[in-house]
């Protein structure tokens, strides 16, 4: 029995291009897939931070009602945005192999701010704190919308810059000539990361999609999704984790950041490990940040953001 496979997607470039991406690798394994996009409100409540808004899954909410009611087998989704705890009914099917998870800076004139003062766009919490550690001086503006908005806006805000996942301006075939990798930013869990979603009970869908799957990334996300779950406890916060497996002695390499909303407080940690120990990683190391002053900034992030 063949079925032509509904791929779910919202309606963004980016977004476009990643459902496109996994239709092209289902179909040449033999499937037939259409592409359904359908409007989600995170690209349509705009008046507010999204942190505001009390919402996690804002960006995949849309995707799994119309899942939920059947409208789609599956669904892409950049894997940063979905919730650590998926809604009930809809499992994980496959992780795709990451592309670069840096972040990136866009400068409108030339780079001299960073030595003085300047302004800088986000909307990422995370984000914003690092570049207030590393700059305190600086100020940093809210900035939201896809992509290409935020591009836009970039250039007609008088702001000094702006900061991108390099793998959202790499898919959609943007390359800003002024533009700075932001190496010593710590990556949002999973950013660069795909994931596709399926019904729990749709072994057709799941048997396809998990085909896809990169096992080495599944397991660098799932530390880095503990990590941030663990820390969490279900409120947003500055956090931002990276797990890179190296083959060389079969080990993990993790690195956990936990940040106050105006970047001045920082608690890190770095840490080695063999590879069969992946599995609990991201919550010991998360414990870890707990114990050594993690709990009390958690309690200051939440006061922060209340108000
Ligand atoms: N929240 C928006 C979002 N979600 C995923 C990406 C880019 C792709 C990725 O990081 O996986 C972006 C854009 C950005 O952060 O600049």
């Amino acid at each position: 029995m063949t079925k032509s496979i509904r791929i779910g997607t919202r309606d963004s470039a980016l977004a476009l291009w990643q459902a496109t991406h996994v239709a092209e690798k289902l179909n040449a394994l033999g499937y037939t897939t259409e592409i359904i996009a359908i409007k989600s409100e995170g690209d349509i409540v705009l008046d507010k931070p999204l942190y505001e808004l009390g919402i996690t899954g804002i960006f995949t909410k849309t995707l799994d009602i119309a899942m939920l009611q059947g409208r789609i087998d599956i669904a892409v989704h950049s894997m940063k945005d979905v919730p650590t705890a998926l809604p009930n009914g809809i499992i994980q099917g496959a992780v795709l192999e990451r592309a670069s998870c840096a972040d990136l800076l866009v400068y409108n004139k030339d780079t001299r701010f960073l030595e003085t003062e300047g302004v800088i766009a986000t909307s990422s919490l995370r984000r914003k704190a690092q570049w207030l550690n590393k700059y305190p001086k600086h100020t940093v503006e809210d900035l939201r919308g896809n992509v290409n908005t935020r591009l836009q806006k970039l250039e007609t805000q008088g702001w000094n810059g702006a900061i991108f996942a390099a793998a959202g301006l790499e898919r959609i075939h943007i390359k800003p000539k002024n533009h700075l990798i932001l190496d010593w930013m710590v990556p949002a869990p999973a950013q660069g990361a795909m994931m596709v979603v399926v019904n729990q009970d749709d072994n057709y869908c799941f048997e396809a999609v998990n085909q896809l799957n990169h096992i080495e990334t599944e397991i660098c996300t799932h530390i880095e999704r503990q990590f941030l779950r663990t820390l969490e406890g279900g409120c947003t916060a500055p956090i931002a984790a990276l797990a890179q497996y190296n083959e060389a002695d079969d080990s993990i390499h993790f690195k956990g950041v936990l940040l106050s909303v105006d970047g001045k407080e920082k608690i890190e940690l770095e840490k080695n490990v063999p590879i069969q120990e992946w599995k609990k990683l991201g919550y010991y190391s998360a414990k870890e940040v707990l114990e050594n002053g993690g709990t009390a900034l958690m309690e200051m992030i939440k006061q922060t953001l209340k108000n």
